[in-house]
């Protein structure tokens, strides 16, 4: 109770984790933690030695490469398989490096010869189904949910670059082993573990274990992970597939079978859901402000007229000339950063110093990537409203305000040791989508495909 007494917060959390728990049951949580920040100062405290921050300063300073801080009991909740841990749940500093080393090769794109044409041709999927199925006629209006199908299209994205096949969600439309469905039960479950390390230790019990998703589950996460397992299977033995992809690299650089397996269904959960949220809240966003969506568009237009656009899809070098669109990405994260989970880092033994009041060693310190992307002293003062001028020359904010800012809004990809490793597949997914979802020539893209 005295230990973090320094610090202000919530009544209840100097003694419970009870103000904690009902802000994840709210479903707000984001807004809950936004507030705590903005009430108790730029590190509160949110639980009994349990600590969360919006400063970008102390989160640099927790994820630096030779920082003594480790990653807290919270991550012991991203344990997906049932028997092995996995690159986000190792907590063994050691063990997490090394594997870093030997994965981050793939991720880079750099030993993945189809990273960018994988995501081209799933985009032209979408864009093909947009037109066979939700294209309104006069007689007809076709709704289409933005959610969903920006979800299909980030899980066959995935897939593809992961393993060289996709899941198939946008050829048929529809969520056929109800993944999507089990992932809205997973992951509130996910975030209440990661709460009450208890129940945690009551999912490792055998007994309970049994009803965890297993490879041959016909639907859900298990279902994932048969289909992990098989591909896996076939990087192996006398009639070995060899692919310059992701898991062709990850094999190259010595992970075994049984840490593939479980790698995959990470890269599968990591880079599926946060991208998603990221596209279809800046489509929304950009689309929801006419002044906003036309100026982009008239960029885009200005752009293919002057044959600085690939056809069909865009470059991601070519997309990364186009100051508005660059803008509308970056304040599309910063106005909903994807992950907003505590991702808890440990102080060390001997304690730390934080702001002139002392942390004892064992204490969690959360993040609150919320409450990081409204800092008004980064971002000016109408920190609630998109406006992608702000990322602009003349829109308010200071050469060295606007290259502040990036490093701020890249945050939303964590940082240093523990940062993204997915962070570039990301980006050019965004910056694709993005482009060519907006581009007013879409007909001309249609009519290519007719072709
Ligand atoms: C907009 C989309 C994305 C956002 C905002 C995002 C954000 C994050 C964040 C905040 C972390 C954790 C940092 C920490 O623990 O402190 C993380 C880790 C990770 N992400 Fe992403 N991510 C995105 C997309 C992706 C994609 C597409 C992939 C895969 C291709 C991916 C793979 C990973 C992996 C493997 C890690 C663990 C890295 C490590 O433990 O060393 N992410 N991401």
């Amino acid at each position: 109770y005295r230990a973090l007494g320094e610090f202000g917060g919530p009544a209840t959390a100097s003694f419970s984790r009870l103000w904690l728990g009902k802000a994840i049951y709210s479903g707000k949580m984001n807004l809950h933690f936004g507030r705590v920040n903005e009430q108790y100062g730029d590190t509160a405290r949110i639980g009994p030695r349990l600590l969360l921050t919006r400063d970008p300063a102390l989160i640099r300073k927790m994820n630096a490469v030779r920082s003594p801080y480790t990653r807290a009991e919270w991550y012991n909740s991203l344990r997906l398989h049932p028997t092995r841990d996995n690159i986000v749940s190792f907590r063994d500093e050691t063990i997490h490096n090394k594997l870093r080393t030997q994965m981050s090769h793939g991720y880079s794109g750099k030993e993945n010869m189809y990273l960018e044409h994988d995501i081209d041709e799933r985009l032209l999927q979408v864009l093909g189904l947009i037109r066979s199925k939700y294209v309104s006629t006069d007689t007809e209006y076709r709704p289409m949910d933005l959610a969903r199908v920006t979800t299909f299209f980030t899980l066959d994205v995935i897939s593809t670059i992961a393993f060289g096949k996709s899941f198939g969600f946008l050829v048929t439309d529809e969520d056929p082993f109800d993944y999507l469905k089990q992932l809205h039960v997973f992951l509130p479950a996910i975030m209440l573990f990661s709460v009450f390390p208890d129940v945690q230790k009551i999912m490792r019990l055998p007994l309970i274990q049994r009803l965890a998703p297993q490879a041959t589950d016909v639907t859900g996460l298990g279902k994932i992970m048969g289909f992990a397992r098989d591909v896996v299977g076939e990087r192996f033995g006398v009639d070995k597939v060899v692919r310059k992809d992701m898991l062709g690299s990850f094999i190259t650089h010595g992970l075994s079978r049984e840490q593939l397996e479980s790698e995959t269904i990470t890269q599968i959960t990591a880079g599926s859901d946060s991208t998603a949220t990221s596209i279809r809240m800046t489509l929304f966003l950009i689309t929801s402000n006419a002044s906003i969506y036309s100026t982009l568009m008239n960029e885009l237009t200005t752009a293919h007229e002057e044959n600085r656009l690939t056809r069909p899809i865009l470059r991601d070098t070519e997309s990364r000339t186009l100051p508005y669109l660059q803008a509308c990405i970056r304040e599309g994260l910063r106005i909903y950063p994807p992950v907003t989970g505590l991702l808890a880092k440990e102080v060390p033994p001997q304690g730390d110093v934080i702001d002139g009041r002392f942390v004892p060693g064992g204490t969690s310190i959360g993040w609150n990537s919320w409450g990081i992307m409204r800092l008004k002293r980064v971002f000016g003062q109408d920190v609630d409203v998109f406006r992608p001028e702000r990322w602009l020359p003349g829109g308010g904010q200071s050469k060295e305000q606007i290259d502040n800012m990036e490093e701020v809004v890249m945050l939303a990809f964590g940082y240093g040791r523990f940062g993204c490793l997915g962070k570039p597949v990301a980006l050019m997914e965004l910056n694709k989508t993005i482009a060519e979802v907006s581009l007013p020539s879409f007909s001309l893209i249609l009519r290519y495909q007719d072709n």
